[in-house]
């Protein structure tokens, strides 16, 4: 396949306002090394345990979207989120630590790192003071940006090193997930903004979170190279 996935209209707005800095994100080099798996392991072990940290935060900020949806439709994609993220994607993390001999317990007493912290609460501070659609602006870049490396990778790998990984976000799961996501930014836009969304001051705002969730992104593929 050519070309990144189609996840939405908004979310494609939002791509190419961020600019360089999504390139960064989607083919930075701990992507490129997995991918051609030069990527180390001990980087690798290091940035799983880090994200699985992640996700026990990234899930409480889908969980704050259920929160803050304002309709039925709303609470049923978000929710549906919040069950994706706990029961399917960390079965990943789980499996590969396991295999490592890392146990649960040690998985989730994981020291956060910093990089990881200001990623996950500038999230939950954007639903805590914002609305649904500033929580999605947050959330968007890693929903969508796994999903594009995922399709990505899957296609360019030239190494089975990696091959979980990838096929975990490449996989017909993820994918339905991150176009279930697409579909509720653009109806949550279109319900309380205008199908003209793009056209008003608000719009400013929210690519800047976007972009500036993007960039904590950058930051944490490179904590993910520093072991
Ligand atoms: C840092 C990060 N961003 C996005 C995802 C996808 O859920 C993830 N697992 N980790």
């Amino acid at each position: 396949m050519s070309g990144a996935p189609d996840y939405g209209r908004a979310f494609g707005l939002m791509r190419a306002a961020a600019g360089d800095v999504w390139r960064d994100y989607t083919r930075h080099a701990f992507v490129e090394g997995m991918k051609d798996g030069t990527l180390p392991r001990e980087a690798f072990l290091h940035y799983l345990r880090q994200d699985y940290v992640f996700l026990v935060h990234f899930s409480r900020a889908w969980a704050l979207a259920v929160v803050k949806s304002e309709t039925h439709e709303e609470m049923l994609l978000a929710s549906a989120t919040v069950n994706g993220l706990i029961s399917e994607e960390m079965k990943l993390h789980i499996g590969i630590c396991a295999e490592a001999g890392i146990s649960q317990d040690e998985l989730f007493a994981t020291p956060e790192r910093p990089e990881n912290l200001a990623y996950t609460r500038f999230v939950l501070e954007a639903g805590y003071s914002g609305d649904l659609l500033s929580l999605l602006a947050a959330l968007a870049p890693c929903v969508m940006g796994y999903g594009e490396i995922g399709v990505r990778l899957s296609d360019e790998a030239t190494s089975e090193t990696y091959r979980d990984w990838i096929n975990t976000y490449a996989g017909d799961e993820y994918q339905g997930s991150v176009r279930a996501v697409g579909e509720l930014l653009d109806g949550a836009l279109a319900r309380r903004l205008g199908d003209s969304y793009d056209q008003l001051p608000r719009w400013d705002g929210l690519c800047q979170t976007f972009n500036m969730a993007t960039q904590l992104e950058v930051g944490f593929w490179q904590m993910g190279m520093t072991p």
